[in-house]
């Protein structure tokens, strides 16, 4: 059996605010995939419990508190396997926002787009096949 012990975990976030459009982070131009529009998230660290990853991203990305209990798994993308580099493989989770107007407080920019704006945004190639799941049946 081929291994890649190399691959690399993230996690990233859908939150929905109380409109019903959700919010994507566009990350800093200087950055891997800078400009392109993204879920909130990042790296899990090694040993690290992937929702506690996620809840201390989005506490350092955008100031929110989050609780395990809010974050729910909705699906998951992952690079192809590849020889060069360590692989993707990112984890989604969905959450409900209604307090506070949240602010980006890494860099970048953050904006809240409704199902259709979100699929059409310039996103990563992983993020695209995440909204196109998250979104399987609202788009129908
Ligand atoms: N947070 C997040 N990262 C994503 C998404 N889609 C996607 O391809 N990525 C990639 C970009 C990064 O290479 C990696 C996440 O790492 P990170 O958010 O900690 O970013 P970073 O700036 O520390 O990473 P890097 O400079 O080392 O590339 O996953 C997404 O929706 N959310």
């Amino acid at each position: 059996m081929e291994k890649n012990p190399t691959w690399t975990c993230v996690v990233a976030l859908a939150l929905c605010g109380g409109d019903g459009r959700w919010l994507m982070h566009r990350r800093p131009q200087n950055k891997h995939h800078g400009g392109l529009w993204e879920f909130p998230g990042g790296k899990v660290e090694i040993g690290e419990n992937p929702s506690l990853a996620l809840v201390r991203e989005i506490k350092e990305e955008l100031g929110l508190q989050l609780t395990l209990e809010e974050l729910e798994p909705v699906g998951f993308a992952q690079e192809p396997p590849n020889a060069t580099t360590a692989q993707l493989v990112i984890l989604l989770y969905k959450a409900s926002w209604s307090g506070a107007p949240i602010e980006a407080l890494e860099g970048g920019a953050i904006g809240w787009f409704s199902p259709a704006e979100l699929v059409a945004i310039d996103m990563p190639p992983l993020d695209i096949a995440l909204a196109r799941g998250l979104f399987e049946k609202a788009l129908d």
